[in-house]
């Protein structure tokens, strides 16, 4: 699977390693530029096929957000992690509006592949990262394509835990900071569902991380997922439902560590506060 059109637009030595800041040209699935984040630590640049971990950032971010404000890459140095970091949606598609809502259209493409005309064209954000953006990073900095976790924060939480339980196998970790776990019941979610997938709300159910988790036979992460949620979240009543996978996980006997935190807001003061225990999380079941 090769990245077309793959262009470097920055790199940065970093603890050991590369930060670098690449364009391609999606056609497959988009069908316009994407950009992304990677981070390649010392032992992928001496040539060892390093683990990948995916983060998926939340609603306004980039692909430029977590690598500069996460503080991920010095542990991930340590560990032997390479760090994708993919944009959060398709940018100028030409879709009239694209921009005007923060929470919906650019910067808003909630990992999922949208059914609804006018996002069908372009936004195809799961597709894009499972069929292509992970297996062409994996191929063209020689990863290893059998060891791949994937976390991410708010929306990107709700990327991650969907995405690793709609593709069971695909990824061997998983955790998430303040994912929005029960998009169906929330206003961030329910206006991304209707735009994206349109009026039928049993298209939905297939992307709510809770209501995934409940239809599980067995636990499908049976090393654990961890999860962390900030208490002073000014989104967490609203938005975010952590109570709704925690019941889930109960359910069907999947072990889920999920700390709640004193004083800690939706921010990314709090995602680099505790980014070190998701590493070390990935790095086990990794093998890093
Ligand atoms: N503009 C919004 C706030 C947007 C925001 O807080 N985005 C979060 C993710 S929220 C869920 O996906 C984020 O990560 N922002 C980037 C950052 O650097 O903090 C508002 O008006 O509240």
């Amino acid at each position: 699977m090769a990245l077309e059109r793959l262009e470097l637009i920055s790199e940065h030595g970093c603890f050991g390693g590369v930060q670098r800041f690449y364009k391609h040209f999606n056609v497959n699935q988009i069908g316009l530029p994407m950009r992304f984040a990677l981070f390649l630590p010392p032992q992928a640049l001496a040539g060892q096929p390093v683990p990948l971990l995916t983060y998926l950032a939340g609603l306004t971010c980039t692909e430029e957000t977590a690598a500069m404000k996460a503080g991920a890459q010095r542990l991930a140095a340590q560990l032997g992690l390479a760090l994708l970091f993919p944009d959060t949606s398709p940018r100028n598609s030409g879709i009239d509006g694209e921009d005007h809502h923060w929470d919906f259209g650019v910067g808003a493409g909630f990992y999922l592949d949208a059914t609804e005309h006018p996002w069908a064209g372009h936004w195809q954000m799961e597709s894009y990262l499972l069929q292509d953006l992970i297996p062409g990073v994996v191929s063209e900095f020689g990863l290893d394509g059998q060891r791949l976790g994937i976390t991410g924060h708010s929306m990107g939480g709700h990327g991650a835990l969907t995405l690793a339980l709609r593709h069971p196998g695909m990824f061997r970790s998983l955790s998430a900071f303040a994912p929005i776990c029960a998009p169906t019941r929330c206003p961030w979610g329910r206006k991304a569902f209707l735009g994206y997938l349109g009026q039928d709300e049993t298209a939905w159910t297939s992307h709510d991380a809770s209501l995934l988790m409940a239809g599980q036979s067995s636990a499908p992460y049976p090393g654990g997922i961890l999860v962390d949620q900030g208490l002073a979240d000014k989104f967490l009543a609203e938005q975010l439902y952590p109570e709704a996978l925690e019941a889930a996980c109960a359910q069907v006997g999947q072990p889920l560590a999920l700390r709640r935190h004193a004083g800690y807001d939706h921010g990314y003061y709090f995602v680099a506060s505790f980014i070190d225990d998701h590493l070390r999380h990935h790095a086990q079941a990794l093998g890093a």
